[in-house]
């Protein structure tokens, strides 16, 4: 297994389903990845080690998810000066608006580039993206993928068509 580029982390074992979806739509791309609990709150020494060795671990891009007041992906940026994407998630009575504002309001000079709320998908091209920059392959499987996405669209367009035709 190659040596992951992308670390997920996310606030609590019940973010995971939408942190799954990060790393499906990495390990599609060919993109190794690890990922682990930590959180700000409750794991604050965790979380600080995790940020200031990723670089050195070899890590290109961090993808943080948390819901409710979410600080994980802030207090990672914090730490390193990798780019950080926050996924803020839907959970507590607020479904997840205070974690988008959480994550997403961040000071000047330690950003957080936010997703939508559940954005787990977006987060993993989003971190995509950000590789391919150096990596031509990778900019190829994702101009790849947009190719298939139109292909579909364009399709079901067709069928739409047929179908009103035929009513
Ligand atoms: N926002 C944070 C942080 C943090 O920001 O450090 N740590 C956990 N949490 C969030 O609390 C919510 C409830 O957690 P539990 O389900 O464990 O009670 C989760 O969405 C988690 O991401």
């Amino acid at each position: 297994m190659n040596k992951p580029l992308v670390g997920i982390l996310m606030g609590s074992d019940s973010d995971l389903p939408v942190m799954e979806k990060a790393a499906e739509v990495l390990s599609q791309l060919g993109i190794a990845w690890e990922m682990d609990i930590s959180s700000a709150h409750r794991l604050p020494d965790k979380t600080a080690v995790y940020a200031r060795t990723a670089r050195e671990r070899g890590i290109e891009v961090l993808i943080c998810g948390a819901g409710m007041a979410a600080h994980l992906a802030g207090v990672v940026a914090s730490h390193t000066t990798l780019p950080v994407i926050g996924v803020p998630l839907k959970s507590g009575a607020l479904a997840g608006v205070d974690a988008l504002y959480a994550t997403v309001q961040m000071p000047p000079g330690i950003p957080v580039a936010t997703v939508a709320i559940d954005g787990g998908k977006n987060a993993g091209y989003l971190a995509a993206s950000i590789l391919s920059i150096k990596r031509p392959e990778l900019a190829e499987k994702l101009e790849q993928f947009r190719a298939s996405t139109r292909q579909e669209l364009e399709t079901k367009s067709s069928e739409l068509q047929t179908r009103l035709k035929q009513a």
